[in-house]
């Protein structure tokens, strides 16, 4: 079977950025084209698990502040309203497309916790068995770490989510979906020559040099949570992919390992 029609189990991560627009509002078209082709991905016999940033992004819209909240009692309220209008958006989006969603919402407890990290691997593959695609993030109404910075955490963005829901489920790639076309030698934000690196096959300290922080002030995060997410992931035998959520066309490329965005390459496993 060549690589086109293998079947592969994929976690994608999505960022606030990718969701959301500069001035706050929900990026509805670019929510819409993600379940798209999340769903036909789906129907071309893939896995999925779509692990999605944007709570806070989404309920700060919709609450019609003009900033994120500072204090952290009101970015858990933002979460806990964005949560709902977000997943309420994706079971519109997905159910167009004949595909059912559920919502997995993580701390750092539950996947430290080998009894918990026990169940929730079963519900994983329960869901997936049932034709599901689950959608995950940190469970930030409940969890001051996972918002904060400056704390010992495990979690702390969805970047690390991520690549521990990837180890978790046993997934083959883990693709995060960014507002940069991957990882550049410096950030373009800052350098406009930056260049874009497409392979990495270790995590080097001159690798985790070039990452810089968030480049909107939607993000968490930046680079330097990618690259930790991408060694974790390796470390599992999983590739991780960094590719612009603008274009989701180009999933199906990644999906079925062409050359785009950066690929942080696994030791292979057979
Ligand atoms: N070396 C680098 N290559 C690419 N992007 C970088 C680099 N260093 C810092 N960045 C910044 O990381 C940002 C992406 O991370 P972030 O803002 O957290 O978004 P997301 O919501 O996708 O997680 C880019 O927009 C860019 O400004
Ligand atoms: N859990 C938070 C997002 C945390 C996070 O990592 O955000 P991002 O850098 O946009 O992927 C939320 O849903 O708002």
């Amino acid at each position: 079977m060549d690589e086109q029609h293998q079947t592969r189990r994929v976690v994608v991560k999505v960022g606030t950025s990718t969701l959301t627009r500069s001035t706050g509002s929900l990026n509805l078209y670019s929510m819409e084209r993600l379940s798209r082709t999340l769903s036909d991905l789906k129907g071309m016999g893939h896995e999925i698990i779509l692990v999605s940033s944007g709570a806070i992004g989404i309920g700060t819209g919709k609450l019609g502040l003009k900033e994120r909240p500072a204090e952290l009692r009101m970015k858990q309220a933002a979460a806990a309203i964005g949560q709902c209008e977000m997943m309420h958006l994706y079971d519109k989006f997905f159910g167009e497309y004949n595909q059912n969603v559920a919502q997995i919402l993580l701390t750092g407890d539950d996947v430290e916790d080998p009894i918990r990290a026990a169940h929730l691997s079963s519900t994983f593959s329960a869901l997936l068995e049932l034709g599901c695609i689950p959608i995950v993030n940190e469970n930030d109404s409940v969890s001051s770490a996972e918002i904060e910075t400056g704390h010992a955490k495990v979690l702390g963005d969805n970047d690390t989510l991520s690549a521990i829901v990837a180890g978790l489920c046993k997934a083959d790639l883990l693709i995060l979906l960014s507002d940069i076309d991957g990882l550049y030698d410096s950030d373009p934000h800052q350098n406009p020559d930056a260049k874009l690196i497409h392979r990495v096959e270790a995590i080097t300290p001159e690798i985790q040099a070039l990452a810089g922080g968030k480049g909107s002030k939607w993000g968490t995060g930046g680079m330097v949570t990618k690259i930790t997410a991408a060694q974790r992931a390796m470390s599992h035998g999983i590739d991780m992919v960094i590719a612009n959520g603008s274009r989701m066309e180009d999933l199906y490329g990644i999906v079925a390992g062409e050359d785009i965005g950066t690929r942080f390459c696994a030791p292979r496993r057979d």
